[in-house]
């Protein structure tokens, strides 16, 4: 948070922090010089109407974007390998991609990849299936993943993001098209990463079940910061239930510069 805010940290260092964030996109600049900060154990709602700049934000946040100007910083450091290493990211829902085919158990065990630890297979595998099992999706574990629904698919990206217990989870969207029981399973392995230290930056367009778990909101207009504080309750006619919010992706940026990506049925 900014000098002005009032919440207090107890003197703890960032997670992350922007200063000044300008983005261009097409020629034209799309964020207008973005601070934020996100502190361990704190969830930050970023929040906004269409187009307001929330998921450029995010994929600048994890470096899938560069930023003209500005500074981003990570735990203290410019970001880097071993940065990353800390980051869970999950993008706005992809619903389009081409290459691998992988089980969701697989999926879910490529979020270990990077993460700067060295496992047993055996153990990797435990990790995914309890990451599967936080997100209620166990029993999809041998299942291809381009087989699955897109509110499934999303549950398994959301394990991905989680298996690696993250210090910092940046998410775009998570609820989009996914069901309640399932949105309730996520707010409870989000609080759980929040209450044991981690920060959380999640774009929302409502708070819905996660309204316990956000601390406070940052509210985008037109690529500028409108409002710090208290989130607010609904942003218009996105906030709609029904109104499922999916962008096709060509692949999925990942905050260790790989990306992921895979076929979705027809
Ligand atoms: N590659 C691009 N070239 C030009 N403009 C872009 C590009 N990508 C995004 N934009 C524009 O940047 C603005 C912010 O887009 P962004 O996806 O960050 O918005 P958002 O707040 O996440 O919106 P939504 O709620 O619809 O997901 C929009 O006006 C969008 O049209």
């Amino acid at each position: 948070m900014t000098a002005a805010d009032p919440y207090d940290h107890h003197d703890a260092s960032p997670a992350i922090t922007a200063r000044e964030v300008r983005v261009r996109l097409g020629g034209l600049e799309i964020l207008h010089g973005i601070d934020l900060d996100a502190y361990p154990g704190e969830a930050v709602a970023i929040m906004g109407g269409n187009g307001s700049g929330k998921s450029t934000l995010v994929r600048a946040l994890v470096g899938a974007l560069p930023a003209s100007a500005g500074s981003i910083s990570v735990f203290g450091s410019p970001r880097s390998r071993a940065t990353a290493a800390r980051i869970g990211y999950v993008p706005q829902r992809a619903s389009a991609g081409g290459g691998v085919t992988a089980t969701a158990r697989e999926v879910v065990q490529s979020g270990l990849l990077g993460a700067g630890q060295l496992l047993l297979p055996r153990d990797a595998k435990a990790r995914a299936l309890a990451a599967l099992d936080d997100l209620g999706v166990a029993n999809l574990e041998s299942r291809d993943i381009a087989s699955l629904s897109g509110g499934e698919q999303q549950r398994v990206l959301i394990a991905r993001a989680l298996v690696r217990d993250p210090d910092l989870l940046i998410l775009d969207e998570p609820m989009a098209g996914v069901d309640v029981p399932s949105q309730e399973a996520l707010s409870q392995a989000l609080t759980a990463r929040r209450d044991a230290g981690a920060s959380i930056i999640i774009v929302l367009h409502e708070l819905g079940v996660l309204a316990p778990l956000v601390h406070h909101a940052v509210v985008l207009e037109h690529g500028c910061v409108t409002h710090i504080g208290e989130p607010p309750r609904a942003l218009g006619v996105h906030a709609l239930p029904g109104h499922d919010h999916v962008h096709a992706h060509a692949d999925l940026p990942q905050p260790d510069g790989s990306t992921f990506s895979w076929e979705v049925r027809p």
